[in-house]
């Protein structure tokens, strides 16, 4: 059995809670079993999206994955809506994929909202950094968080790590480069989507560094079964065979144009795949279709290997976006837990405002990959990379070079040797992917 905390049962963190109370605000954990209080507590999460409130049952399907995680809310007892906290987070245990097919145990936050009425008294603050605190005392080495703005972060140490790209082609005038690719495509029931999809997911994330485990229900709501969707009578879903066994599937929706029958949108609303030429498989066929002049998909990868297969590449316009953000808690941890792409030996140099990865480390990696990360104690030679530990969470994966950040003036202080080598043995081979937001 594990001897780690149980992050359900966890006490919110004192220090947060205290800064809370002068305040005269009540922070606190949630039952999530508790129906009514679910549903007040989702009410005020869905409010500080602007989103419409959730149904019964609506709450009935988001609390089958809620159930799991760590729901936390502040509430003001001189609030009129007295059950609705006015703040909202919720956080949870992942497996994050990383560099060399490995995973490391990392904090998962979403949800993070503050009412309006309560807006910019540090209310987010409060909630950010009890969040690193539990993630802490949970012993996980990281915590991670996709934005819904990309300015609100950095402060509290996360830096960019994966990216997202849109993708728009003119499906007549994107063509084809050589043969099509092998294999059937076969529509399936929206029900069966969601449980292979989800397989499909949960075999392939290994494999690109920046995916997370997912969970059901998620997958579900990309087929349209989340109670009450009204676009989900037009979702239609696919699989792809290769050799016999499923390993692409996506769902989408056609958008008609009104004016025109043959102009509609093809809108990828999820697409997951095991091997490059499956993905390939479907995209084919989704760009093929008849009376549609449009593919938008959003989420996919700003390196699909599809923009090679399409005869008239600036058919397609790709819209990059930082997507996953993540914060470097613990460095000897998060960097072993990772392969390098080769052997180096150097210094790193990590300021954190927060104090939680502060420190100078000997960082030392063989040619097979495995990494040492030990205390730099008085060893002056080896080169020095300075960072501070938003940068650090942004080249952890690898997805962009030491040396352009350091171009971007992100590493002051560092020897251009340290830089040389932190940038051979960081990089990924495999670009950094998210394929969804959490
Ligand atoms: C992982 C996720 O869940 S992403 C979703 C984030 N939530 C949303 O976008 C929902 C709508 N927005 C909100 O609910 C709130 O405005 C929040 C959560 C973004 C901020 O809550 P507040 O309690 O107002 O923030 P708080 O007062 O603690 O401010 C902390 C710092 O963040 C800054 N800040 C707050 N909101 C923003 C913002 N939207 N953009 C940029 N900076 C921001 C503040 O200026 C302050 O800066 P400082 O520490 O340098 O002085």
């Amino acid at each position: 059995m594990s001897d780690a905390p149980d992050h359900l049962a966890l006490p919110v963190d004192a220090i947060s809670a205290g800064r809370l109370a002068e305040r005269g605000l009540h922070y606190r954990l949630l039952d999530t079993a508790d129906e009514a209080a679910y549903a007040a507590w989702i009410r005020a999460d869905e409010r500080g999206f602007h989103g419409p409130a959730s149904t019964d049952e609506q709450n009935a399907f988001s609390r089958v994955a809620m159930g799991s995680r760590r729901t936390t809310g502040v509430w003001d007892p001189q609030s009129v809506l007295i059950a609705e906290p006015v703040a909202t987070v919720n956080s949870w245990p992942v497996e994050l994929s990383v560099p060399g097919e490995r995973t490391v145990g990392t904090w998962a936050i979403s949800s993070v909202t503050v009412s309006p009425t309560h807006r910019r008294r540090g209310i987010a603050r409060a909630l950010l950094e009890g969040e690193l605190r539990t993630a802490q005392r949970l012993g996980l080495p990281l915590a991670a968080l996709t934005v819904s703005e990309a300015t609100i972060y950095g402060r509290y140490g996360f830096g960019p790590a994966t990216t997202a790209a849109d993708w728009r082609i003119d499906t007549r005038a994107a063509g084809w480069v050589g043969d099509e690719p092998e294999g059937r495509v076969d529509f399936i029931p929206v029900e069966d989507y969601a449980r292979v999809a989800y397989e499909l997911h949960e075999t392939a994330r290994i494999q690109s560094p920046g995916e997370v485990d997912g969970w059901p229900q998620r997958w579900r709501q990309f087929a349209g079964l989340r109670p009450g969707d009204s676009d989900a009578a037009g979702v239609r879903a696919v699989q792809f065979r290769e050799d016999g066994e499923v390993r692409a599937a996506a769902a989408f929706r056609i958008v008609e144009d009104p004016q025109r029958d043959e102009h509609s949108t093809v809108r990828v609303l999820h697409l997951d795949s095991t091997t490059p030429s499956a993905r390939l498989g479907v995209l084919r066929f989704l760009l093929s279709l008849d009376l549609v002049a449009r593919l938008d998909a959003n989420l996919l990868s700003a390196d699909e290997p599809l923009r090679w297969r399409l005869a008239d590449q600036r058919a397609a316009e790709v819209t990059v976006r930082d997507h996953e953000w993540l914060r470097i808690l613990d460095v000897p941890r998060a960097l072993e837990a990772r392969r390098f792409s080769g052997a180096g030996r150097w210094r790193l140099d990590v300021a954190d405002e927060l104090g939680f990865a502060s420190g100078r480390w000997l960082v030392e990696s063989d040619a097979e990959g495995g990494v040492r990360v030990g205390d730099a104690g008085h060893d002056e030679d080896a080169p020095l990379l300075r960072t501070d530990v938003a940068t650090l969470g942004s080249l952890y994966l690898g997805g962009v070079g030491v040396r352009t950040l350091a171009d971007a003036g992100r590493t002051a202080g560092s020897d251009a040797e340290a830089v040389a080598i932190a940038d051979r043995v960081l990089h990924s081979a495999v670009p950094p992917f998210l394929s969804f937001w959490y």
